[in-house]
């Protein structure tokens, strides 16, 4: 045993350990909710992801864009800019938003907070408004001019649903399976 471990395990053994300084606070846990569940969009484009939170810092809902059910991601078409407007994604695809507060597990999302990676266009606005969520935040706001987005804080605005924008206090949140050091953790008791 080197001094290292040494000093590790009379610390463990005296009780002496001291919280953990690095963990990921409130909002980098549901932005990053978020972004892993974008991870599992087939959109060639933008990969969107929602996390819905309850006033308990609960996960309620969790979702990403991507086809209906039932609608295969091999089928349907993942184009925009097509010569028959039926070969569109945006004609079949679910909004990250709407699936998230579709997929919710608890009776209603009221005063709820939902967490996206973009901020919401007009009918993902709609949703939110209607399912009574009443706080949004979001990463990036880069479609933020076009009019369906400004209709969307148009309608914030008028029915007093919070909105601001994350500015991630970190660059990465890693999760690297190939060197999660088990041995190095203390053991439950
Ligand atoms: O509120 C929103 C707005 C857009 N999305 C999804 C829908 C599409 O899959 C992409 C946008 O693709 P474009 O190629 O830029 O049209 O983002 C969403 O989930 N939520
Ligand atoms: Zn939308």
């Amino acid at each position: 045993m080197d001094l290292a471990e040494l000093t590790e395990n009379m610390s463990l053994s005296s009780g002496s350990q001291t919280k953990r300084e690095d963990y990921i606070d409130w909002t980098e846990y549901f932005m990053a909710t978020a972004f892993l569940a974008a991870k599992r969009s087939k959109d060639p484009s933008y990969q969107v992801g929602a996390c819905v939170v309850n006033r308990e810092n609960k996960i309620v809902g969790v979702g990403y864009n991507g086809m209906p059910t039932g609608c295969s991601d091999e089928e349907f078409p993942w184009g925009k800019n097509t010569s028959s407007p039926l070969d569109n994604k945006h004609m079949y695809v679910c909004h990250a938003e709407m699936n998230a507060i579709l997929n919710k597990n608890s009776a209603d999302v009221k005063n709820c907070t939902i967490y996206v990676g973009l901020f919401p266009c007009n009918e993902c606005a709609k949703i939110i408004i209607q399912s009574g969520i009443t706080e949004v935040v979001y990463l990036s706001d880069e479609k933020g001019k076009k009019p369906i987005y400004q209709a969307s804080k148009r309608m914030f605005d008028a029915t007093g649903v919070k909105y601001w924008q994350y500015k991630p206090k970190r660059d990465k949140i890693v999760i690297d399976f190939s060197n999660i050091e088990w041995d190095k953790m203390s053991p439950c008791k």
